[in-house]
């Protein structure tokens, strides 16, 4: 935090920001909207009937891979431009110094579309969708979980129980998915300042050879302390939109 307030200042941090914000309500209606709805083929009950029938733990799970699988395939190009964006860590303008490789995220997308043709904008999906599947379906059974057992039978979460539910699902489900988070993101990277790896199973090879284990959890810890409120709020939001509409 230190280094990147020295030498970027308050907007370091905010690098990369509006590609995120446009993309995740996207992301997440096609997630949410996938989770539910293959809930509601696996076990035919509405979100609100739910609360009396509660599904099995294996059909969450299902159903939790299912939208993550799917919800990868939309994440995948504005994951990359935001990755690509934040690597890129020269100060801002200085009068004399070259331009930045990228400008802002219109110009990285239609860079990497130009250099790296239409399949270059899914560089990395094949190791985003191995970290979403299984962990979006711990996400999904984290949060029910939770809310079941400390929800009174038949009754819906309170909203402290559905943010604490949620801040925990977040927690959970980034600490199994950082190792692939890593190896991910080092996909796509690659093709531009780093060598280019063979697949995800050579990236996971040669960071482990070079680095040790510990590469695995970079960025658990920072990752963990964003995934609670994050994850809380969407969670909220969620309850109370379907609750709202229903
Ligand atoms: C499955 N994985 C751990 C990658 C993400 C789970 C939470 C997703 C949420 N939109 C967030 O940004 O935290």
């Amino acid at each position: 935090m230190v280094k990147t307030y020295r030498h970027e200042s308050l907007l370091g941090f905010f690098k990369g920001m509006s590609f995120p914000i446009a993309s995740i309500a996207v992301v997440n209606s096609v997630l949410f909207g996938i989770y539910s709805n293959t809930l509601l083929a696996l076990t035919a009950t509405s979100h609100q009937e739910r609360r009396a029938q509660p599904p099995s733990y294996t059909h969450i799970f299902i159903a939790g891979c299912t939208g993550g699988f799917l919800q990868a395939y939309f994440l995948a190009p504005f994951d990359l431009i935001k990755v690509r964006l934040q690597n890129q860590t020269e100060p801002r303008a200085k009068p004399g110094s070259p331009p930045p490789r990228y400008r802002g995220p219109v110009h990285c997308a239609a860079s990497i579309f130009q250099e790296e043709g239409p399949r270059g904008l899914f560089r990395g999906a094949w190791a985003l969708t191995l970290r979403d599947t299984p962990t979006m379906g711990i996400y999904f059974i984290t949060y029910e979980c939770l809310c079941h057992q400390s929800t009174p039978e038949g009754q819906n979460p309170s909203s402290a129980t559905v943010l604490v539910a949620g801040g925990f699902a977040g927690i959970t489900s980034w600490v199994t998915a950082t190792p692939l988070d890593v190896i991910k993101s080092r996909m796509q990277m690659a093709g531009l300042n780093q060598r280019a790896h063979r697949g995800v199973l050579d990236c996971i090879v040669s960071s482990a050879r070079q680095e040790g284990l510990g590469v695995f959890f970079r960025g658990l810890t920072i990752n963990s302390a964003r995934a609670f409120p994050v994850n809380a709020v969407t969670f909220l939001s969620y309850e109370y939109l379907l609750h709202l509409w229903q």
